[in-house]
């Protein structure tokens, strides 16, 4: 099912403003949340989870309210918050079961049924048994997954969930997602370009509160084609560089400093063309750069 938010707005009681008239229409499938720190994500992921109220705005899912009706929300609802605190002595596996019978799966057979299902899903099974307090980050956001799961939801919500993992977890994690299924809604909130390009059918970059840039990744790749440039510099030219072109990024390969600008144009100084990825198309449209006529 699409959802659908129109011109919602957040500002905070100390005048910030989290959302300013954002406007998405997510389909089903995975969509991915690309943002800095401070971008908004969060505020929107818990409206949408129906934990924070927004100033202004409409959000359906299908023909449900989102704002409205929160209790039939609630019912379709997966919900991964950024933070999430485990009772550490407590097993996974009583945790899980505590949570189904908060979901309302009260029949002991099948709850059974579904609790080790998940923790087989999420590959936890084996460490069920296991004190919560003893698990690694990448079971705990493998936990948190399980537990969105529960009551088989057709909206799920994940908020920064491959933050600090390591990347062997971060491939489990994205494998597991993966496995969630075209037809359910799954909205991944991330600063972590990889996890979109990796996962995500559609995806959008959110920055200050406004929707920047919205589309299918690989289109949004297509449109940045014959404008990325890249070249080496020598660490005492980088602040040239940046004074006279438009330098979306610089890293460092093989102790070298590789720096990618924007440019319609030829930028000249010994930059070759270079083949821009989603990450080109990130930072130029965070740095300002690259403004895509979109439609959202
Ligand atoms: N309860 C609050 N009171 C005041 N300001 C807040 C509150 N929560 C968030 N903010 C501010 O609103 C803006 C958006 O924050 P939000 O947490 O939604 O962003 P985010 O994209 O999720 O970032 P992060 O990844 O750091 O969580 C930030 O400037 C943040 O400081």
């Amino acid at each position: 099912m699409e959802l659908r938010i129109r011109n919602l707005s957040k500002t905070y009681a100390n005048g910030v403003v989290a959302l300013d008239k954002v406007t998405l229409t997510i389909p089903s499938g995975m969509f991915g949340l690309l943002g800095p720190n401070g971008a908004g994500k969060s505020t929107l992921m818990r409206i949408l989870a129906t934990l924070q109220e927004c100033d202004a705005g409409s959000v359906f899912f299908g023909d449900l309210d989102v704002l409205d009706d929160k209790d039939d929300i609630r019912r379709l609802l997966g919900y991964l918050p950024q933070d999430f605190g485990l009772y550490p002595k407590v097993t996974a596996y009583e945790l899980l079961d505590h949570f189904a019978v908060l979901k309302g799966l009260s029949q002991r057979t099948r709850r059974r049924e579904v609790v080790d299902g998940l923790l087989q899903q999420t590959n936890l099974f084996e460490v069920r048994n296991q004190r919560l307090g003893t698990f690694s980050g990448g079971m705990r956001q493998r936990f948190g997954i399980a537990q969105a799961l529960l009551g088989d939801p057709q909206l799920i919500i994940v908020d920064e969930p491959t933050a600090g993992l390591d990347p062997q977890e971060r491939v489990r994690f994205h494998n597991l997602l993966s496995d969630i299924g075209d037809d359910k809604t799954v909205l991944l909130s991330t600063h972590i370009v990889s996890d979109v390009s990796d996962l995500c059918a559609n995806m959008a970059i959110i920055n200050k509160g406004h929707v920047l840039l919205c589309g299918e990744p690989q289109k949004l790749i297509d449109d940045i084609d014959g404008k990325i440039w890249a070249r080496f510099v020598a660490k005492h030219e980088l602040a040239h560089f940046q004074q006279e072109h438009a330098v979306i990024s610089t890293r460092l390969l093989t102790g070298r400093t590789l720096i990618h600008v924007y440019s319609e144009q030829d930028p000249g100084e010994g930059f070759e063309p270079a083949a821009g990825d989603l990450e080109d198309v990130y930072f130029a449209t965070i740095a300002g750069r690259h403004v895509a006529a979109s439609n959202c």
